[in-house]
């Protein structure tokens, strides 16, 4: 039988990096062995499911190359297939009709924590025939009462619960919709899922699922429960509590890839080795190499592997996510460099992708002043001989090439007789209009002849006019 596995997130919120990290394990296993992936929305939580969350699982996903083999399926549009089953336990005598009021229950907890018992449900309905007509009825699983359910979870080891420790269950709400544990089980079930893969936040539950299961007639799966990854302050990443959500990361300027090999090292190791390619970690995943401990957030090396990602990939799928940083800051890219050019440009020298448009207007908008700081520093009177000698050789060249720019600017230094700083630096800011840029003559190649003659001009008026009124 192939191998399948399931990403189920309720779409509550946003694809935050726990539950992609949980998705991700969940995709490698199955891929590495050539199994299924299936995407599951558990959206039974009519209050806080939204279509906008379901829109923002699906973005998550498909920006880190998470695909699915089947899905998204919908656990709303699986009612009748749950209710089937709920009716089937119950005429099996697996389940039955719990006639108990709130108020009954409640004094039942009551009585158990006043007598320093754990409160559950005490079994009053569980063999009762003298049913009330007319009466609101929830239906309850009956969980043995004797035995041990053991798992042997793929990351955690063998885990035994004692079926003494576990109640019975609510599988069907008094107006019948089923609950989450139930849902799960069927799905489980029916979609043939052989290895669950999902955060230590469901270990409680799969005792309960698993003997729901075994009630079923159903294979049991496989479970691996994976560690949780912590926020700042040691609590478990979650919607409700401040997790920051996948799609963030590409507007604070991170690659997919940089991401996902982020994410896979914070739980897995392969030796020491840091950076993972997508097909690599589809070759050495594996579960047995999944830590055992939660993992918390480090943001330096996120942005480590971003600057090396940034570095490494082809400059086409770099450029392909800084399209939409580009539309983001409204650069209109045809008024400049492509940008693959950019990206060899400016990859070295910065941290993210958002920084390298912020720091790359220059090369697709115009501007009307010099950063102060660097007019002070670099444009001066002392620069006006320089900035003149080496916009007139500029001009003169009918070839606009890296290797002719970077020939001209050293022959204006050398006709002067002065060094490149006093040439460079004003150049830079002339062109650039600030104190950063790539290499001059990659950033004059880059800009364009015209446009790098006019800011020269420009300059040089600026340092006139400071001439003038210094006089
Ligand atoms: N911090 C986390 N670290 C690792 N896995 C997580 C984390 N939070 C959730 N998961 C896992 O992600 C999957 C999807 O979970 P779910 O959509 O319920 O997210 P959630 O953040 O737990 O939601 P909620 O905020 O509603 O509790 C589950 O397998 C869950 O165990």
């Amino acid at each position: 039988m192939s191998l399948v596995t399931r990403f189920a997130p309720s779409p509550t919120g946003y694809l935050h990096v726990g539950g992609a990290r949980t998705a991700l394990f969940s995709w490698l296993y199955a891929k590495k062995k050539g199994g299924k992936f299936i995407l599951r929305i558990e959206d039974t939580d009519l209050e806080r499911s939204t279509q906008a969350s379901v829109d923002a699982i699906l973005e998550g996903m498909s920006w880190l190359g998470l695909d699915y083999d089947e899905g998204p399926y919908y656990q709303t549009k699986r009612f009748d297939l749950y209710k089937e089953v709920v009716a089937q336990l119950v005429a099996d005598g697996k389940a039955y009709k719990c006639f108990c009021t709130i108020e009954e229950v409640d004094a039942m907890r009551e009585a158990q924590t006043a007598a320093g018992e754990k409160p559950r449900y005490n079994g009053m309905w569980r063999d009762r025939t003298d049913h009330p007509a007319d009466t609101p009825f929830v239906i309850r699983f009956k969980n043995p009462q004797s035995g041990t359910v053991v798992i042997d979870d793929l990351i955690k080891g063998r885990i035994e619960i004692a079926n003494s420790e576990l109640d019975d269950l609510i599988i069907a709400r008094s107006d019948g919709t089923p609950t989450y544990n139930l849902t799960v089980v069927v799905d489980d079930w029916k979609m043939g899922i052989t290895h669950v893969i999902r955060g230590d936040d469901h270990v409680n539950n799969t005792p309960r699922q698993m003997n729901i299961l075994a009630a079923l007639g159903a294979d049991i799966p496989k479970y691996a429960h994976v560690p949780m990854i912590l926020g700042d302050d040691g609590k478990r990443l979650s919607k409700r509590h401040g997790a920051v959500g996948v799609m963030q990361y590409r507007d604070n300027g991170f690659l997919p890839e940089a991401l996902l090999n982020y994410l896979v090292r914070l739980g897995w190791s392969h030796g020491d080795q840091e950076i993972f390619s997508k097909d690599e970690l589809v070759q050495l995943f594996d579960l047995d190499s999944c830590n055992r401990a939660p993992s918390a957030f480090n943001t330096d090396k996120l942005i480590w592997l971003n600057q090396h990602y940034m570095k490494t990939l082809p400059a086409e799928q770099v450029a392909a996510q800084l399209q939409w940083h580009i539309a983001e800051q409204k650069l209109d890219i045809g008024n400049g460099p492509a940008l693959t050019e950019l990206v060899k440009a400016q990859a070295e020298r910065v941290k993210t992708l958002k920084e390298m448009v912020e720091v790359s207007r220059y090369f697709y908008e115009d501007f009307s002043q010099f950063d102060a700081d660097a007019a002070k520093k670099h444009l001066r009177p002392v620069a006006l001989e320089p900035l003149q000698a080496v916009a007139a050789k500029l001009e003169a060249l009918s070839d606009w090439s890296q290797a002719t720019i970077h020939d001209a600017i050293n022959a204006t230094a050398e006709t002067l007789g002065v060094g490149m700083g006093k040439i460079g630096m004003p150049l830079r800011v002339a062109v650039t209009g600030g104190g950063n840029s790539p290499a001059l003559d990659l950033t004059l190649s880059l800009i364009g002849k015209a446009r790098s003659l006019a800011r020269l001009q420009l300059a040089i008026d600026f340092v006139q006019q400071r001439a003038n009124d210094s006089e």
